[in-house]
């Protein structure tokens, strides 16, 4: 039989709305999915895991010529968290937080020099992170009944008076880079690698080594991440949260430690510019009285602000917002 060219259209057309159906509910029910056909290839990401491995493998002088410095704002480098906590628990984790994207914003002093690929495959991976993020928004947006355009324009587009610049304005995405390095432990009931939080971005990117250790919370139980090679995992943040006014869930996850095997991941987290746009829920989405804003306007740096401040105010391991 022979396919007439409006039943390939149907066909297609068909299985969009598929995708957009099965990323729609998952970003609501869970807040996390597994993405395959990323369109990522397998080189790169082989790349990238070698030149982080590489990294976190030098002596620890060698690591420590990145250091960062929290307490004087130096957020970027090397860091070790090797600390107790809120909740009497013990970080068991090395990082590496970069800024990856825009490139022109990136201070590539911050980026490893060993091993010698870590600038290229990292930045090659950035590049193709960047094209699946706006993808994965034009879904997420087609998921609500809104043009496809809209959660990215939303997410570039400067509505704050108080920042120069033409309002109208098209403005970056931000894409941070973050290793998260798990060493064996000895004692994995004692420690948790990364307490329970949710992301502040508005979509995170994770890969990772293949040693389970990634939860996500789910109807009141913790739920372990299958591995599912190939694939790249995809959180909801806070930023994707409020604009959906609360149809996309931030999920709430932690990464816990094992005592057989190290475990890195790497995540990238997509951010919207920190002063120049205001989160608020998207207006086509509130209607009065059933679905009214649950979410105050604010710049993503307030929100940041909001969430250490809950923090402090609230010294458990679970933060939300
Ligand atoms: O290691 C993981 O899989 C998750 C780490 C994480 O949640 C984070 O760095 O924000
Ligand atoms: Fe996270």
């Amino acid at each position: 039989m022979t396919c007439l060219p409006s039943s390939n259209k149907e066909k297609k057309k068909r299985e969009e709305e598929e995708v957009v159906e099965a990323v729609r509910r998952a970003a609501a029910e869970w807040g996390v999915m597994h993405i395959a056909g990323h369109g990522i290839p397998d080189e790169v990401m082989g790349r990238l895991r070698a030149a982080g491995t590489g990294f976190f493998a030098l002596p620890i002088e060698a690591k420590e010529a990145y250091a960062n410095d929290p307490g004087s704002g130096q957020l970027q480098g090397y860091g070790s968290r090797l600390a107790t906590n809120a909740s009497g628990q013990r970080e068991w984790e090395d990082y590496l937080f970069h800024l990856l994207q825009p490139d022109h914003l990136a201070d590539h002093k911050l980026w490893p020099a060993h091993p010698p690929d870590y600038v290229d495959a990292t930045r090659q991976f950035g590049r193709h992170v960047r094209d699946l993020a706006s993808t994965l928004l034009s879904i997420l947006s087609l998921g609500m009944d809104l043009p496809p355009s809209k959660l990215e324009d939303e997410l570039t587009t400067n509505h704050n008076k108080k920042v120069k610049g033409d309002p109208e304005e098209e403005l970056n995405m931000l894409l941070q880079m973050k290793i998260n390095y798990y060493p064996v432990c000895p004692q994995p009931e004692l420690a948790v690698g990364v307490e329970a939080h949710t992301d502040v971005s508005a979509l995170s990117f994770i890969l990772h080594n293949g040693v389970p250790g990634l939860q996500v919370r789910h109807a009141d139980r913790w739920v372990t991440a299958r591995s599912e090679p190939g694939t790249i995992i995809v959180h909801v943040g806070d930023a994707l949260e409020i604009l959906s006014n609360g149809r996309y869930t931030s999920v709430l996850h932690r990464g816990l430690v094992n005592r057989e095997a190290v475990r890195v991941s790497w995540v990238v987290f997509c951010e919207p510019p920190p002063d120049a746009v205001i989160l608020r829920p998207l207006p086509e989405l509130i209607v009065h009285p059933h679905h009214p804003p649950r979410f105050t306007p604010r710049t993503f740096k307030e929100h940041l602000d909001i969430k250490l401040f809950k923090k402090k105010q609230q010294p458990s391991s679970v933060i939300i917002d």
